[in-house]
């Protein structure tokens, strides 16, 4: 079910495949908004060292891990089952570390080796998501380059994070818990890795992020692979899209009530500059710049953390 609902997309010899795996993936992003990258030279190698990294750091002692507090403003640093979810009125059952390139960071003596790994990391999914993100300039007649500008990371106002994700194991997890409430990603577009064996993400294709929240629709659950990266378009590309890519909703399930194992997932958010103005080629919406949609869209999914980018 998962497999015809969410394609599996080989990057192998992009320069000279491009316009089939263009095709291939402007119609996952036109259906299903979801879809799963292979040969995408992310090597399961180094995806199984950064996963190493992120527990490292989650393994420490909260004092430690406090050091980087969240900040609402930027949405930067560590946070412990603090995101409230409009969809489940239920806050989170996870922790989690934000980053930008010029954000605070863990320190070397708290976690040897961090910055330069990830940063190293967050360099190869910028590689992925430009690639990814051509291709669907193209399908749009924008011009090949659009979103790579739109979204350079090594700009001071560029939005795009990575988030280190951590559902801790829970000996006595009650019925009807979540990991992650149903929700839509608010940016451009969002790479997500996830360790063999550590499931529960369900994704909900046909509800979109500009209908309202996915109460009661039918969720398909998406196995966890280390290895293939799951890629989902971000509300903030169906809006510039003029709503033809599709925004899902898509959320995380406790295993089973009563014990449950824990699970570390790794999402890299493409955000956008924030002073770029964003509209689609037929003008559906009017034109706003990346900072304004933020801030908007994360009103629509984060009730509670308004200020952030503001
Ligand atoms: O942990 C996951 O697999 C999903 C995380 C997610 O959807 C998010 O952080 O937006
Ligand atoms: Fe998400």
């Amino acid at each position: 079910m998962a497999d015809r609902l969410v394609p599996i997309i080989s990057l192998k010899d992009f320069v000279n495949r491009k316009e089939e795996i263009t095709k291939q993936l402007v119609k996952a992003a036109e259906t299903a908004g979801f879809l799963t990258l292979v040969d995408h030279g992310i090597t399961v190698d180094e995806i199984e060292k950064q996963f190493a990294i992120s527990k490292s750091f989650f393994d420490l002692p909260a004092e430690s891990k406090g050091k980087t507090p969240h900040d609402s403003k930027s949405n930067n640093g560590w946070e412990y089952k603090a995101q409230l979810r409009p969809s489940t009125g239920t806050y989170d059952q996870k922790e989690s570390l934000w980053l930008q390139r010029g954000s605070q960071w863990p320190s070397e003596e708290d976690v040897p080796g961090f910055r330069d790994a990830t940063k190293e990391f967050m360099d190869k999914c910028a590689i992925i998501s430009n690639q990814v993100l051509s291709c669907l300039a193209i399908a749009l007649n924008f011009p090949e380059n659009y979103f790579l500008t739109a979204n350079d990371p090594s700009e001071p106002d560029c939005l795009t994070q990575l988030r280190l994700i951590h559902y801790p194991a829970s000996e006595n997890t009650p019925e009807g818990t979540w990991r992650a409430g149903s929700h839509t990603d608010i940016g451009i577009l969002t790479l997500l890795f996830q360790r063999e064996g550590e499931d529960g993400l369900e994704i909900c294709p046909g509800r979109e992020s500009h209908s309202s929240f996915a109460m009661g629709d039918v969720f398909t659950p998406l196995p966890a692979h280390t290895g293939p990266i799951v890629v989902n378009i971000g509300d903030m590309l169906m809006a510039w899209s003029d709503d033809r890519l599709k925004s899902n909703f898509h959320r995380v399930r406790a295993k089973d009530a009563g014990k449950t194992p824990s699970r570390y997932s790794i999402a890299y958010f493409n955000q956008g500059r924030r002073g770029f103005v964003l509209q689609g080629p037929q003008k559906k919406y009017p034109p706003m710049t990346v900072g304004e949609y933020f801030i908007q869209s994360v009103q629509r999914n984060f009730a509670r953390q308004q200020a952030i980018a503001a």
